[in-house]
């Protein structure tokens, strides 16, 4: 046997999803199993197998991501990463990531890497840093109470309720929302067509007593500003009092308004006393609007994205500074060395260039603590603060600007998974 991956071809894909599904002792429906076959890249698919069978599995999507400033940059999408449990541990998962980082780079319109971990500590190693968290989040809305500022509450959004046999208008007002909601937030996805579908997924095996999926949409002048998709489990306390729980699936709003409609919305559904979602951007506005934050239970999901510079240069000039920049990082890169060196970053608000530089460096950081930083999520400060980023003139004041330049207005955030 060899552990050399090899492209996966059209008529091996069935086999080769089993053996994913059994390396994470999971099942699918038709639907799932009809959507990630037609998600699936082929040609960007590895697989490794054993006497004609595959045991093991990596994918990757071809993504653009929204990071400060509003481009979407192309991104290299890790997936489907699984390894036979008989055949663990002897480098497969390192041989994937050789082999993707390679052809990520040889192909070179991808300057950037990403994925969501099944475990926390496997992929740092390859260079991966934690560039996303999020909030999980359960809200007694019997209590908390909404307290809507006078002009949003005037400018109140039109309500409609969608039922399932209008899906194709319900997909398509939901999808006008979130694309131009995308560019506002560092880590969103661009659905491109078949997407739509993922924060669909609603198989029954997972409603745990919930009911099928509901959307109400904001319409203003007719134009839809404003979308939630959600279920609702009924529940009744012991005396019989109604104790039921909106389970928010996603919401994207395009302005203040149409939001605080929808959170209205939310808390007001009869028999129902609890909104929950297990993902909420750090900086979700609803935190401000409650009256009794108390009433309401926030835990912070460790770690939602992991990013990964996979072209330094090519990255650092995608996106805009939130302050004037002008430094020289030496970027430690053990995993794709043609990253390793100095990096002279400028740039402000309209945007940045980055070249290699003799220049000495003014801050010493790996490449993990600078995917970790990309998006503004994490602060730059806080990572030398953990030693994990050098100043290499202390006091000169240049970890601060960088810190800062580097920071993002807007929490980053991944509303679903892939
Ligand atoms: C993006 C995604 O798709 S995430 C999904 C990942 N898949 C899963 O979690 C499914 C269940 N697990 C598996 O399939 C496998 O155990 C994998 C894919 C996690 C690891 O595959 P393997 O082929 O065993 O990994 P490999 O032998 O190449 O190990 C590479 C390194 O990662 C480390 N590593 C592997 N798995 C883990 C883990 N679960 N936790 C911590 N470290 C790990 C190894 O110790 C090794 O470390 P080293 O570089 O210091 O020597």
């Amino acid at each position: 046997m060899t552990t050399e991956p090899r492209v996966l071809q059209d008529s091996e894909w069935d086999a080769w999803y089993d053996s994913l599904l059994s390396a994470f002792a999971s099942t699918d429906s038709a639907e799932e199993r009809e959507l990630r076959r037609s998600l699936t890249e082929t040609e960007r698919c590895l697989g490794v197998w054993d006497e004609g069978r595959p045991v093991a599995t990596a994918g990757l999507f071809s993504f653009r991501m929204a990071v400060p400033g509003g481009a979407l940059v192309p991104t290299a999408g890790v997936t489907m990463v699984s390894v036979a449990p008989t055949h663990r541990r002897r480098g497969i998962l390192r041989s994937f990531m050789r082999r993707q980082l390679d052809d990520v780079r040889a192909a070179g319109t991808e300057p950037l890497a990403a994925l969501t971990a099944s475990e926390a500590p496997i992929y740092g190693r390859f260079g991966y840093g934690l560039a996303v968290r999020s909030l999980a989040v359960r809200i007694d809305t019997s209590r908390a109470g909404l307290r809507l500022p006078a002009p949003l509450a005037a400018e109140a959004a039109k309500l409609r309720l969608r039922q399932s046999d209008e899906a194709a208008s319900l997909v398509a007002e939901c999808e006008a929302v979130y694309a131009r909601a995308v560019p506002r937030r560092p880590g969103m996805l661009e659905r491109r067509p078949g997407w739509e579908r993922e924060p669909l997924l609603d198989p029954e095996r997972l409603r745990e007593g919930a009911s099928p999926l509901r959307c109400v949409v904001a319409l203003r002048d007719g134009e839809p500003v404003a979308y939630a998709r959600y279920a609702v489990r009924t529940r009744w306390t012991e005396s019989d009092a109604p104790d039921g729980e909106v389970q928010l699936r996603d919401l994207e709003a395009l302005d203040p308004a149409g939001y605080a409609a929808l959170w209205q919305f939310l808390f007001d559904i009869d028999l129902t006393t609890w909104v929950v979602s297990d993902n909420r951007p750090l900086d979700d506005p609803w935190q401000h609007l409650v009256e009794n934050i108390r009433r309401c239970t926030t835990r912070l999901n460790t770690d939602s994205l992991y990013l990964r510079p996979v072209d330094v240069g090519a990255a650092l000039a995608a996106r805009t500074y939130a302050a004037p920049v002008d430094a020289v990082l030496r970027v430690e890169d053990d995993f794709c060395p043609w990253n390793t060196g100095n990096w002279r970053l400028s740039g402000d608000e309209k945007g940045a260039v980055c070249e290699p530089t003799r220049d000495a460096a003014d801050l010493a950081l790996s490449v993990r603590e600078l995917g970790s930083a990309y998006l503004g999520g994490t602060s730059l400060g806080a990572l030398a603060d953990a030693g994990l980023v050098a100043e290499e003139r202390p006091s000169s004041g240049v970890l601060r600007a960088v810190s800062t330049a580097l920071s993002s207005g807007t929490a980053p955030f991944l509303p679903h998974g892939f």
